[in-house]
Order: C-alpha cells, then sequence, then structure tokens
C-alpha cells in the first residue's frame, strides 16, 4: 500500500514511458502531509494540509472529466469463450452479444499487449495508490482496476457506489477453535457492501456500459432484466435506480428471502414473481431480451465477470501481493469462481504476481451439478433439478458458465466439494460463534473447509481465503430455524436459542448462576 505522506489523488496513468518512472509522478493534485514538533520533543504539532480542492461547484465527476487522460491504447473485446489472440471472431463491447456464432459463452478479452507494455511493479503500485481515494471513479475498488476492466469507457458513463475495496478479515477464531489449529485463515467480505453482495461488483461494470450505450451512442436500450435467485436483482436494481435507468427483475416466488424481495421493490424495479424456480426464470429472462430491447444482466453476460474478477485482485493486493494458497468460493451459476480465475490469471499473466492460487467450488449438495461432473472425472455433465436449500442463492440445476467454472478448476488443480444441509447450517452456526455473521452461502464455503482439513488437503498453515459472497442479514430466517431447532432432521448442534424468564430477579439470578457454572 502507498505508505508516503505525500500522494497523488489523481494520475490516471504515467505519461512517461512504460519503464520510466513510478505512476504517481505526474501528479496534479496532490495532498501533502507534514508533521512537526511542538518543541517539547514528545508530541507531534500542527499538521499542516495543503489540499487544492476541486471549485465548489464542480463534483468529482465533473473533476475527473476535466482531467481526463488521454487514452492509453488499452481495448477489450468479446471473443468465444476460450479463443486466442488471433481469433477472427470478435465483437465490440459496444455491441448487444452473449453468444458466440456457434452458441457457446463470450469472454471479455484484453489486449494484453498493450497491458504489458508497463511491467508488473507498475501496475501493483498503481492500483495501490489508489486505494480509499473518493477521486472519480477510482474510489470504487472495481474502477480503480479500470484499465483491466473497461479500459475504453469514459468515465462520465459510469456508474458506481464505490463499490469493492472489502474487508479481509482475519478468522483466528475460528482457525484456531474449529480448524485445527489454522493461523493464515481468513474471509474475504464480499457481503459488505452496497446490496449486501458481491454483485455489485458486477453489476457496475455492465449498467455502466449499458450507460454508455444510452447516453454516448444513443442505442434503443428501454432496460435492464435479470433472472435473480436475490442478490443479482437487488444489485441491479440499486444500479439501475442510480442510473435512472429501468429494471426488470424475474424471481423465483417463495424462494428467495424476504430482504432480497424488498431491495429491488424499494429500489423501483419491475418485480415479477413467476412461479417456477431459478432456471426457469433463466429461460423466461432469455427469451425476453431475445425478443424486446431489454439488457440482460445476468453472468451469462461476461461483462459482470469483469468487475468481479477485481475481488481476486483485492485479494492480492491486500496480502501485499503475495499469493494465498487457497480460496474457497461457492458456486451456483458459476460465473463467479471463473471470475476469481481471470483475476488471478491476470495478474500472474501482467507479472504482478507469479502463479495462482487452488480454487475450491463448493456447492450446497442439493444444488451440485459441477460436484457431480468432477466427481465423474469430468466425463458426463448432467443439469439437476436443484432441491431446496438453505443457501437459497445458490439452488441452480443448469449453471450457465458450467464451461467457464470447469476451466477455472482444471487450470489451478482446483478441487469442487459439496455440502449437506447440516454441514452447511452448523459450519455457520460455528462461524457465528466466533464473532462473524455468515450467510447460508458462505456456510457452504466454510464446511467445504472443514472437510478438507479432515481429509488433510488443507493443512494448517496454508494460507486459505474463504470467499464470503453475501451478507448474513439478508437471511436471518435461516438463522431463527436453526437456533430454534426447528429444522426436521436436523439436530441443529450449536443451536443457542434464547431463554424466555419471568422477569423477576430470583428467576434471572437462577438462570445466570445455572448458565456461569456450565462456563
Ligand atoms: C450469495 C451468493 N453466493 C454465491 C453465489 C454463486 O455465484 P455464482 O452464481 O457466480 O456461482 C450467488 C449467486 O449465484 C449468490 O447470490
Ligand atoms: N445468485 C444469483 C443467481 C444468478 O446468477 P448470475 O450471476 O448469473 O446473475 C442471484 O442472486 O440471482
Amino acid at each position: 500500500m502507498a505508505t508516503s505522506l505525500s500522494f497523488v489523488l489523481s494520475h490516471p496513468l504515467p505519461k512517461t514511458h512504460p519503464t520510466g518512472p513510478h505512476p504517481s509522478l505526474p501528479s496534479r493534485r496532490s495532498l501533502s502531509v507534514s508533521c512537526s514538533s511542538n518543541g517539547s520533543g514528545s508530541e507531534p504539532a500542527a499538521t499542516h494540509y495543503a489540499k487544492h480542492r476541486r471549485p465548489a461547484d464542480e463534483n468529482i465527476r465533473e473533476e475527473a472529466a476535466r482531467l481526463a487522460p488521454s487514452s492509453h491504447g488499452f481495448s477489450a473485446r468479446y471473443v468465444p469463450f476460450g479463443a486466442g489472440a488471433d481469433t477472427p471472431e470478435h465483437y465490440s463491447l459496444d455491441e448487444v452479444v452473449y453468444r458466440s456464432r456457434s452458441g457457446s459463452l463470450l469472454d471479455v478479452q484484453h489486449d494484453l499487449g498493450a497491458l504489458k507494455k508497463f511491467p508488473g511493479e507498475h501496475w501493483r503500485s498503481l492500483f495501490d495508490s489508489r486505494v480509499g481515494r473518493t477521486t472519480w471513479p477510482f474510489g470504487s475498488g472495481v474502477w480503480s482496476k479500470k484499465e483491466f476492466v473497461l479500459p475504453e469507457i469514459d468515465p462520465d458513463h459510469i456508474v458506481s457506489l464505490f463499490e469493492g475495496n472489502s474487508n479481509l478479515f482475519w478468522a483466528e477464531r475460528l482457525g484456531i477453535d474449529h480448524l485445527g489449529g489454522m493461523n493464515d485463515l481468513w474471509v474475504k467480505q464480499c457481503g459488505i457492501s452496497h446490496t449486501g453482495s458481491f454483485k455489485d461488483l458486477g453489476m457496475t461494470v455492465l449498467v455502466s456500459q449499458v450507460n454508455r450505450l444510452r447516453k454516448q451512442l444513443n442505442r434503443p436500450i428501454v432496460g435492464v432484466g435479470c433472472a435473480s435467485t436475490g442478490d443479482t436483482s437487488a444489485a441491479l436494481s440499486a444500479y439501475c435506480a442510480a442510473a435512472r435507468i429501468p429494471a426488470f427483475v424475474f424471481l423465483p416466488a417463495d424462494r428467495i428471502s424476504l430482504a432480497q424481495l424488498v431491495q429491488p421493490i424499494a429500489n423501483g424495479a419491475t418485480v415479477l414473481s413467476l412461479d417456477t424456480d431459478f432456471d426457469g426464470c433463466m429461460r423466461l429472462i432469455r427469451e425476453v431480451t431475445a425478443e424486446l430491447p431489454i439488457y440482460l444482466a445476468n453472468s451469462l453476460n461476461s461483462l459482470r465477470l469483469e468487475g468481479q474478477k477485481t475481488a481476486a485482485i483485492e485479494i492480492l493486493q491486500q496480502f501485499d501481493w503475495e499469493v494465498p494458497d487457497w480460496v474457497i468460493i461457492p458456486g451456483g451459476n458459476l460465473g463467479n469462481i471463473y471470475a476469481f480465475f481471470k483475476g488471478f490469471d491476470m495478474c500472474r499473466e501482467l507479472g504482478l504476481v507469479d502463479r495462482v492460487p487452488r480454487l475450491v467450488c463448493a456447492q450446497a449438495a442439493n444444488a451440485n451439478p459441477l460436484y457431480l461432473y468432477y466427481k465423474s472425472g469430468w466425463k458426463d455433465f448432467k443439469p439437476v433439478t436443484a432441491m431446496e436449500t438453505f443457501a437459497s442463492a445458490i439452488q441452480i440445476g443448469d449453471p450457465v458458465s458450467i464451461d467457464r467454472a470447469v476451466h477455472a478448476i482444471r487450470s489451478t488443480d482446483g478441487i469442487v466439494e459439496e455440502a449437506t444441509e447440516e454441514e452447511l447450517m452448523n459450519a455457520t452456526a460455528q462461524a457465528d460463534h466466533t464473532g462473524m455473521f455468515a450467510c447460508p452461502h458462505t456456510g457452504v464455503a466454510l464446511a467445504a473447509l472443514f472437510k478438507l482439513r479432515e481429509k488433510g488437503v488443507i493443512g494448517t498453515h496454508d494460507r486459505t481465503v474463504v470467499v464470503s459472497t453475501a451478507h448474513g442479514l439478508k437471511f436471518t430466517q435461516s438463522k431463527v430455524d436453526y437456533h430454534s431447532g426447528l429444522i426436521e432432521g436436523m439436530e441443529c448442534r450449536y443451536k443457542n436459542p434464547p431463554v424466555n424468564v419471568k422477569a423477576d430477579f430470583g428467576s434471572v439470578m437462577g438462570v445466570l448462576k445455572k448458565k456461569l457454572g456450565k462456563l
């Protein structure tokens, strides 16, 4: 991280030669802080801030436009998934296209040659220098890596809620108490975010591109739509609301949490509650977006993954560009596991780091098509009918990004693990007892970690990151059910129900003495 007391607030890229001085040198505005003694020699005296503020009637977006950098020749385009740099089939990001001519998935391919003109050290320093700023749009953890995301978009078209930069939490007690003394266990808190899930990272990119298509290129896009198990819809609705773009969300009736249902409603989206499961909603939104000028916001649209991959880059950055041994990610529609792979692999390719971590995709046993495929030795992929799971946001049987996920797992010597309902709920409860407030999807990833530790696959001192994908507060009903001990067929071993006590001193003391006796 940048440690200098004089640091640059605005420096999109150096105008120097790629191998020249540090990118922060061509500073346009700087904040300098100097400390001096008050004479006693013991305490620092006044700190002098020489901050050149923007004019009072200018906002940060306007300021960014005034300071806009010239284009540096970085670019990106859609190509069929898995295609090389010389592929004859490619599309501008300004086209509305979700599949290749043969019907395969697409991928956003960056001009790595142009990015490679700058060494890895340059990118590390540049990204580090932007962390924690309020400069538009670099205050966002996604847009602080703009050159790796959507290099060509005008900052003025970016729709950002300053997402990203999420906490990487050292899970000290969980590692010691429940995982055999693991001392290097971390949780990437992607759910501590604007709408409470990692979807914000992808949605800022997608909605920004739609904003550009509508505003700059006058494309007749009337709105943006998605099928959702509750988190994509929340993110889409918030970003569209911020950008004055109509949002349409297709939700499986009675299969998402109340908090998730309320989010798009509150943000003014058109909410269709459909009598089908997520896979049914996905089929419908694909038909509808093929017919109407509504832009598709699910991760079938590879733009989303460009934003989501920045969580991987952030993890590297938070470890001072040291690569962890393992990263465990819960998987449903399977875009995110590929997004993480892409973020890590891009950093390796561009020399920011020298290797990638091993990835683990964790699935609920009730919705486990990738797990079954993995167990078959990648011989036989069959979609499943996903059964009900407490990890309702990953109740998906026919994942759109299956090919992307297989690539991510195979390229990293990765593993797919599954968790039963009891395993995921117990893992969630154990994590919560150590101070977390995990969502059930994070519980799936934690249960996978428990299993891989028991099998001896993940070692005591392996640096391991569990990706927490949503905020636990979105899924309180599952915790209420667990701690009430009311789940049929589940022991709820770690339940901690409230004690109903008569409101008199004697009764209260009786309960407390009993409790204290057990401690
Ligand atoms: C909270 C949460 N965790 C994990 C996932 C899985 O992500 P993906 O669909 O990209 O595999 C989703 C969505 O599917 C989700 O909403
Ligand atoms: N969990 C997701 C399911 C859809 O995934 P997407 O990444 O393809 O949008 C949700 O919250 O809707």
